[in-house]
């Protein structure tokens, strides 16, 4: 709005009145768009608002891809659709558009609450979503949030209330929807599943069941993804309602077509080396060294594999910069890497599967496996972390032996038929000896060399896949060799339960895979014969049981948390529900009171089958913890009374504190519910007005002023504000004139810089809800 202009009451019903008129028209073209000859090349073409065509045009989206072209018009119709596409062919944009416009069309403001959920099974992709939003939603006020593990609940809590479009991974959306009193899902119009297989992969299929269940069935449903599979055409049956399949062709033909999807770009050239195991690591070296020029992504099976290549390629240096990226690190290193990785040209990432589904790295040359995947899916997956939106790039999958014939015939089974490279003996360089030699000085990477071999072998161990993995012609020996490991690491068998444990665990879900840490107990799966232990054998077992471990953690700056996501192990999980029980609790007590009460609760407890805890002095004579004072120190400090008196004081004065916290906090709930109150009156208000207007003939300029989230701006909606206010409103306009002309006031313009870090898309987000 221009400074010093007021519109009055009649252009406001005016504009309310235009803006009605323009929503009728643009959902009389969408009724009308024929389907059948969709000739439509650009966004402009389509029944969309100019707010939402002005976001993609200043975002560079002018033409529309496939998916888009086929998949956004049904979307606008309202249907449900099911969608399947070739990895970088431009999904995300073909939900976001509709979710967008649904609202819009609703005229939905920050008092309707949760308007649609996406939901996605990585953050990395989570958040990827949530920047193209803040991106082409630009002007449109719906506020937008981001729900992800391994953040603040508590700032996720407070702000989720106002939230109109919600971005989030399964856990913690349930998580939300099940604890968080602020999330109400009853208006919801738009659920999305990106990459639902995927979520279903992982484990997450009651997670996502539960959550399904809690949303009203009058919503509409959009599920996307680049492979699909029978637990994907499942989850469609379950979740959709008479919906519409768009895409691939074989998508089209129904559900018993999904399995023989050919899913990989055509622009991508995909290739494959048959390589013995012990000559991975010197094969991946030699194609890094040959290939500095490039940007590619290196894909292994484990965060444990990931950070061994890592630190010992690091020391080797081979003339590149090499980042890595798994589950086991901080969220903020993961955002901080998925950046840099994103801006750099020249750059080798080392990953696990964390970056394996939907994350849009700019240029990639090349992706490398080196690593069988589990399935020909995350094959598909990984190799479209390249060759995105038409643009060229490579693919090269390491095969041992063992696995390449029964590989390459599942690849064949969905038409993927890499062509076969040899490698010349020539360019091929040895780093064993450098490895050993790093190793042997270097107890921390023998460490983490040995963590390395046996996550490795658990991973094929634990495969599905019988007929591509086979676990029984492992050569350890020179495996462990070829990572500058001595021998192979002992393992041993702890009897047949082990193995049923094993087995068992499997298919249990990544939290309770992370609990057992059947890896770092080193229980394991196979036995080795017994050999001759060499004096840095026993060095290295001696060291590496405990002191090491610790060592290691602060030495190599692991930062790898334990406690937060398990890697994304390729291997597909059922029941995930356990996670959700092992989720922390959101609801904090809310006073200080109730923490004292919690935490007197919790030290009864511990104490109740252990009354008579002891503590060790530095002589090792023990005592109980609370032992009573000597009576001279006790008298030093001035008589009984004054002591007591003095305690008295003290306490009375917490005390105060705290009764004045609660006050507070009382004081705060009564203005929430003051604030709901008159969220109330002002819907009903706009309820009259709306009819009213309705029969208004005043004529204004055509301009829709959208709520700005906050909830005593918009309740003056109504009323003039004053040329003296000292706190203007700020508003963002939206011309929905449908020429391409648009007037927008410089000054009203609420600026959006670009997120950089999960930091500042948090920060954008508390903006689009506050300002
Ligand atoms: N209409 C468009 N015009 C220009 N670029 C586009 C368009 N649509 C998408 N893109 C770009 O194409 C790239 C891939 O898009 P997107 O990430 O949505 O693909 P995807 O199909 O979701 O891939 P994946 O299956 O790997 O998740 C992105 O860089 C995006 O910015």
């Amino acid at each position: 709005m221009a400074k010093g202009h007021r519109s009055t009451t009649s252009q406001r019903k005016e504009s309310r009145k235009n803006e009605i008129q323009y929503i009728k028209e643009l959902e009389t073209r969408t009724q009308e768009f024929d389907l059948k000859n969709n000739k439509t090349n650009f966004f402009r073409d389509l029944p969309i608002s100019n707010a939402t065509l002005k976001g993609l045009q200043e975002a560079s989206f002018i033409k529309l891809t496939e998916i888009q072209k086929d998949s956004i018009p049904v979307s606008l119709k309202g249907d449900d659709v099911l969608g399947a596409a070739k990895t970088g062919s431009g999904k995300t944009l073909a939900f976001l558009v509709p979710i967008l416009e649904k609202l819009y069309r609703e005229r939905w403001t920050e008092f309707d609450g949760l308007g649609a959920l996406v939901i996605s099974p990585t953050r990395e992709l989570a958040m990827q979503i949530y920047e193209v939003l803040t991106k082409i939603g630009a002007h449109t006020t719906f506020s937008a949030g981001l729900v992800i593990g391994g953040k603040d609940v508590k700032f996720e809590l407070e702000r989720i209330s106002r939230i109109n479009i919600l971005i989030g991974t399964p856990g913690r959306i349930l998580q939300h929807m099940d604890q968080a009193v602020g999330l109400n899902t009853n208006n919801l119009q738009m659920l999305v599943l990106d990459e639902a297989d995927r979520c279903l992969d992982m484990g997450f299929k009651k997670t996502l069941d539960a959550i399904v269940g809690n949303l009203p069935p009058s919503r509409q449903t959009l599920l996307f993804s680049a492979t699909q599979s029978q637990s994907l055409a499942d989850l469609a049956r379950l979740s959709l309602t008479n919906y519409k399949t768009v895409g691939n062709s074989e998508a089209k033909n129904g559900t018993n077509g999904l399995e023989n999807e050919i899913s990989t770009p055509e622009t991508l050239q995909q290739c494959y080396i048959e390589v013995e195991l012990a000559e991975k690591l010197d094969t991946l070296f030699s194609f890094i060294k040959t290939h500095l020029k490039n940007k590619m992504i290196v894909f292994l099976s484990s965060s444990k594999q990931v950070h061994f290549v890592y630190e010992t390629f690091r020391k080797l240096q081979p003339g590149i910069s090499l980042m890595h990226l798994h589950g086991r690190q901080k969220q903020k290193a993961r955002t901080e890497t998925l950046d840099k990785f994103s801006r750099a040209q020249q750059v080798c990432l080392i990953a696990t599967d964390v970056v394996a589904r939907g994350i849009d790295f700019p240029a990639v040359d090349w992706v490398i496996q080196v690593d069988c995947p589990e399935d020909v899916d995350t094959y598909i997956h990984r190799v479209g972390r390249c060759a995105r939106y038409g643009k060229e790039g490579k693919s090269l999958i390491m095969l041992t032996t063992q696995e390449q014939e029964g590989f390459l015939k599942r690849l064949k089974s969905k038409n993927i038929e890499p062509n076969k490279l040899t490698i010349k003996q020539s360019k091929k360089k040895s780093i064993r000896q450098q490895l050993q030699s790093l190793l042997f000085q270097d107890p921390e990477l023998k460490y983490l060399g040995q963590k390395a071999f046996i996550s490795y072998i658990r991973s094929i161990y634990i495969q599905k896949d019988k007929e591509v993995f086979k676990f029984d012609e492992i050569p350890t020996e020179e495996f462990a060799n070829s990572l500058g490991l001595p021998g192979a690491p002992k393992i041993k068998i702890k009897g047949m339960k082990a193995i049923e444990r094993a087995k068992t665990l499997k298919n249990s879900s990544r939290q309770l895979l992370s609990l057992s840490k059947v890896e770092d107990d080193g229980e394991t799966l196979k036995e080795e014969p017994k050999k001759v232990r060499t004096k840095y054998d026993k060095m290295f077992e001696r060291k590496n049981q405990t002191i090491l471990s610790e060592h290691y953690m602060t030495v190599t700056k692991a930062a790898a948390d334990e406690n937060e996501d398990e890697d994304f192990m390729v291997i597909k999980r059922h029941g995930h529900q356990l996670d959700e029980k092992d989720l922390p609790e959101l609801i904090a007590p809310t006073s200080r009171r109730a923490q004292r009460k919690a935490l007197s609760k919790k030290a009864s407890l511990s104490s109740k089958n252990n009354p008579s805890k002891m503590v060790f002095d530095d002589d090792g004579n023990a005592h109980p913890i609370y032992e009573l004072e000597d009576e001279e120190d006790f008298e030093k400090r001035g008589s009984a009374q004054r002591q007591k008196k003095e305690f008295l004081s003290k306490e009375s004065a917490t005390m105060a504190e705290v009764d004045t916290e609660d006050k507070n906090l009382a004081k705060q709930k009564k203005q929430e519910k003051k604030r709901r109150q008159l969220e109330l009156m002002r819907r009903e208000m706009e309820a009259s007005m709306a009819e009213e207007h309705s029969e208004d003939d005043n004529i204004g300029e055509p301009v829709a002023y959208v709520g700005t989230g906050h909830l005593s701006d918009d309740m003056d909606e109504d009323n003039y504000e004053s040329d003296n206010d000292p706190h203007p409103r700020k508003r963002q306009r939206v011309d929905y004139k449908h020429d391409s002309e648009s007037h927008t006031d410089t000054n009203d313009i609420i600026e959006v810089e670009e997120p950089q870090t999960l930091e500042d898309l948090e920060s954008l987000t508390s903006r689009l809800i506050s300002n």
